[in-house]
């Protein structure tokens, strides 16, 4: 059987939070930046033009900023795990690939994060 995988995808996601194990970390915001590979059969969206049968990159994006902008968290892998159960729960997204960047966590210009895999790439 011939094997397809469609992937919304969403890049750049840049959202302030409050991020890190360090007592100076949790008094101040900062931003991460989330990549996201979303697998989303695209074929009936495609036939119908209709965003109802499509996975609503806008949404996804509203709902992780509501999500990562109003919580804290100590380590990028917290964050990164709270994001891919929505996805998952909510969203409904059988496989996922997201990249959680911590931008200058280590120092300036050095990116540093997570990048993790859920979920089946097909059925
Ligand atoms: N695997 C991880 N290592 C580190 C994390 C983290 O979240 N996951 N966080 C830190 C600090 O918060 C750092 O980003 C700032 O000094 C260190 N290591």
């Amino acid at each position: 059987m011939e094997f397809t995988l469609d992937i919304v995808f969403i890049r750049g996601l840049r959202i302030e939070t409050t991020i890190g194990i360090h007592a100076w970390e949790k008094h101040i915001r900062r931003p991460v930046v989330l990549d996201l590979e979303l697998a989303s059969d695209i074929a009936r969206a495609a036939a119908t033009d209709r965003i109802v049968d499509a996975l609503d990159y806008e949404a996804v994006t509203q709902r992780l900023i509501r999500e990562v902008s109003s919580n804290r968290f100590e380590l990028v892998e917290t964050l990164a795990e709270r994001c891919a159960t929505i996805l998952r729960d909510e969203f409904g997204i059988p496989w996922l690939r997201l990249s959680l960047n911590k931008p200058g966590a280590v120092g300036e210009g050095i990116d540093v994060g997570v990048i993790i895999e859920r979920g089946q790439r097909s059925d």
